[in-house]
């Protein structure tokens, strides 16, 4: 089987077994890499906007409920690594919706950077007047993660937590409505896309 194909099971036969997919490998390294020196530049020209809560009708800018900054990719940036990771993605979700008939239409991802001290607090990714976001995604950025660091991804599931680390080129995806999840507070710049897999 190609390899990419190995991968994608992996995330998705972990969240049918668990509710929670994670494939450690997900992203290349060169392509997390890629992704990691776009996000540290947009940094670098002021580009990162401080994330807000709820949807475009209704956006709160509370830094007490979540501290990170994002930028959304686009395939119209005309970034050569966006692309590759847009790419992915499609094939991705082309892998999913032909072997487990999900049926999904679209997608959106930002890249996020949680500066030291920075958290989101316990919520679930679903908006509750708009419901087109089915699948969670995301994908770290962090080379040389150690437990110390904190920013493990928390995932309360009904009868136990399960905290995830944000390591180099691993994904985790799961159901949007399903999991209430936070990002523990890190003691290190955390890196990575997040984005959501859409229907309607
Ligand atoms: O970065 C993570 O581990 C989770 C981020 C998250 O929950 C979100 O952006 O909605
Ligand atoms: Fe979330």
């Amino acid at each position: 089987m190609p390899y990419l194909q190995t991968i994608f099971n992996e995330l998705i036969d972990s969240y049918i077994d668990n509710k929670v997919g994670i494939a450690k490998d997900f992203l290349s390294a060169p392509l997390a890499s890629n992704l990691k020196a776009n996000l540290m530049s947009l940094l670098a020209t002021n580009q990162l906007l401080s994330a807000g809560t709820g949807n475009d009708t209704k956006v709160v800018h509370d830094q007490l409920y979540r501290s990170d900054s994002i930028y959304w990719l686009d395939r119209k940036h005309n970034d050569p690594h966006e692309n590759d990771f847009f790419d992915l993605m499609d094939q991705f979700v082309e892998h999913l919706n032909r072997t487990c008939y999900t049926g999904i239409t679209g997608y959106e991802f930002h890249y996020a950077l949680y500066q030291s001290g920075s958290f989101y607090k316990k919520h679930f990714d679903q908006f509750r007047n708009n419901s087109s976001r089915q699948y969670s995604m995301i994908m770290y950025l962090n080379t040389n993660w150690t437990s110390g660091d904190g920013g493990e991804l928390r995932i309360h599931n009904t009868d136990h937590e399960q905290d995830i680390a944000p390591t180099n080129g691993k994904s985790v995806f799961f159901k949007s409505s399903e999991l209430e999840h936070e990002v523990l507070l890190t003691n290190k710049p955390r890196m990575s896309v997040t984005g959501w897999l859409k229907v309607g």
